[in-house]
């Protein structure tokens, strides 16, 4: 078995008496699109929390490449090549598509007390290479034409694009998605799964909350499955369809 891309050893978070994750421990396997399934209030969004330094621990590990992460701020986890988008996008909203893909956090010359230590003429040329960088990002994510678009102007489901291309600017080798198509069109939807799957065949691995089954069911492999803030399984999305645990602890209410 190839080493694990990102890792959680007893991984929990306590809200006072409350345990949301409860002793969590995972591999997630390089080159998958691992999904993460559970009911509502299992834990799901704080384990990503969790994962990607936006809540600190209460105990346990986060390992990327075999490298503790625990309790990094999400914009050193970024330069690590962890990115992570949210359930809700939040991009600046005055700005341009262009211009919040830029913004993207990652050691950018011109914005550090260093970066006045360089000629202007460097501080340009970088600032080039990011537009020009965040601008093939952009067209990727089929947003090229709305470049210059205030980005509170889009749509949910091209904000979620938004997100996607922002994260991208890290160079990521793992992206963590929070219900990426909640909410989405359907033709946005497939916008976003061919994009999930280009990249994913260029080598990224993926980890993604999704609700919608048929989402899951289609392009996950493996899922994973909280409930309790405890993992109930891990398996093909096949099996996930067949284990009894998982009827009663999530898809039972389907019955
Ligand atoms: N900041 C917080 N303070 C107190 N309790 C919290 C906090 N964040 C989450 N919780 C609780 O932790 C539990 C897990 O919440 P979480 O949002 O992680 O679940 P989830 O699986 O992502 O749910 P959903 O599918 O509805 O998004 C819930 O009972 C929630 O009320």
């Amino acid at each position: 078995m190839s080493t694990p891309v990102l890792s959680t050893k007893g991984l929990t978070r306590d809200f006072g008496p409350f345990r949301a994750v409860d002793g969590v421990s995972l591999d997630i396997r390089p080159g998958t699109i691992t999904g993460l399934i559970g009911p509502n209030g299992a834990g799901k969004t704080t384990f990503f929390n969790l994962i990607s330094g936006a809540l600190k621990p209460s105990a346990g590990q986060v390992l990327l490449n075999g490298q503790d992460i625990t309790g990094l701020p999400p914009e050193a986890l970024f330069g690590k090549g962890l990115a992570r988008t949210f359930q809700i996008p939040r991009p600046f909203r005055r700005m341009s598509l262009l211009e919040n893909v830029m913004l993207a956090p990652q050691g950018q010359r011109g914005e550090t007390v260093l970066g006045a230590l360089f000629s202007r003429a460097a501080v340009r040329a970088e600032e080039a290479r990011l537009r020009d960088k965040a601008m093939g990002i952009l067209e990727f994510m089929t947003l090229g034409k709305l470049a210059d678009h205030p980005a509170g102007q889009i749509s949910g489901g091209q904000m979620k694009l938004l997100e996607l291309a922002r994260a991208l600017m890290g160079d990521p080798a793992v992206i963590l998605l929070d219900e990426p198509a909640a909410g989405v069109n359907p033709s946005l939807t497939r916008v976003l799964i061919e994009r999930i799957e280009e990249l994913n065949r260029r080598g990224t691995t993926f980890f993604i909350i999704e609700h919608d089954m048929d989402f899951v069911m289609r392009h996950c492999d493996p899922v994973i499955a909280l409930a309790e803030g405890k993992v109930v399984f891990e398996g093909t999305a096949a099996e996930a369809q067949t284990n009894p645990l998982l009827l009663d602890a999530y898809l039972g209410a389907a019955e």
